[in-house]
């Protein structure tokens, strides 16, 4: 099987090209589709949102780039190459992703959690990959003192950054948020959301973040795509996307908390 590895990451072109994506399950009774002909290109540098309402299938969206779900049909396509085609070394070696509630595992320390990714791939001596776990901690602002620390001795930001540094041990181009701020206040996600701008920057990252939160969404986002109706209805500049008639889209930007939508619009000048 090819190996990002050994298969050299092209310098330019898309970062995911997904084709005619169906999602579906198999459910006792019936089959649920999620997605049908759905596309989206995610080009070097951007940070792209996914919006869209309860169960629309943001997650299973981000799973399929991740390749933890297989397309019923169409095709995704990772910096070139078919996902598909992509060992699961090669694939990690690419994407980052930092789930919901950071998915640490709870018997290991956060030393041994950030570097987990590194220590499987069974090639680096145990120094070294112990070094770079701690360069990690400290790029994301924890502590040399954190890495002893066991997940529950660790605040919701804390747990964040952790899982944060897990996702990016391997140096990927590529970084998957699934709700990055949810569960923290309003202090932690300000935070959050500060860090991960100056990471999206220094370390040229492309960003695919899926989010509720409209102040993380206006601060971080340079494009937003809308999943509604089982495909992607928009996808383009944040106020292109506001303008777009759509019902998700009225109800999600123009509703109650459309003021607020407009007031971040004024307040970041690179979305207008
Ligand atoms: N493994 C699975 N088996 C069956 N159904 C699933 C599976 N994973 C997700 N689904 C269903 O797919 C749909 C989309 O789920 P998904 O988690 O992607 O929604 P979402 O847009 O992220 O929603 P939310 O904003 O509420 O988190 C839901 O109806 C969910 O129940």
């Amino acid at each position: 099987m090819a190996d990002a590895v050994l298969t050299p990451i092209p310098a330019d072109g898309p970062i995911v090209e997904i084709r005619k994506l169906t999602s579906a399950f198999d459910l006792p009774d019936r089959r649920l589709v999620i997605h049908k002909d759905l596309d989206l290109t995610v080009n070097r540098g951007e940070v792209l949102s996914i919006v869209g309402g309860s169960g629309s299938g943001k997650t299973v969206l981000l799973r399929q780039i991740l390749g933890l779900e297989r397309p019923a049909a169409g095709e995704v396509r990772i910096m070139g190459q078919p996902l598909h085609t992509l060992s699961q070394r090669g694939a990690s070696s690419r994407i980052g992703m930092l789930f919901q509630h950071g998915a640490l595992f709870s018997a290991f320390n956060v030393l041994e959690n950030v570097a987990f990714p590194l220590r499987e791939l069974k090639t680096l001596p145990q120094r070294l990959i112990d070094e770079a776990a701690m360069v990690c901690l400290q790029m994301v602002g924890l502590k040399p003192a954190d890495a002893q620390k066991m997940p529950s001795e660790l605040s919701g930001g804390m747990i964040k950054r952790a899982a944060l540094a897990r996702a990016l041990i391997m140096d990927p181009p590529l970084l998957l948020l699934d709700e990055p701020t949810a569960g923290l206040d309003p202090d932690s996600s300000d935070a959050f959301v500060h860090l991960l701008r100056s990471l999206h920057r220094d370390l040229a990252l492309t960003v695919i973040m899926v989010t509720h939160d409209l102040d993380t969404l206006f601060e971080l986002s340079t494009r937003i795509a809308v999943v509604a109706d089982q495909r992607v209805i928009v996808a383009g500049r944040p106020k292109d996307v506001i303008a777009f008639r759509h019902p998700f889209i009225e109800d999600f930007f123009l509703g109650e908390r459309g003021q607020r939508a407009m007031e971040l619009l004024r307040e970041y000048p690179f979305a207008i």
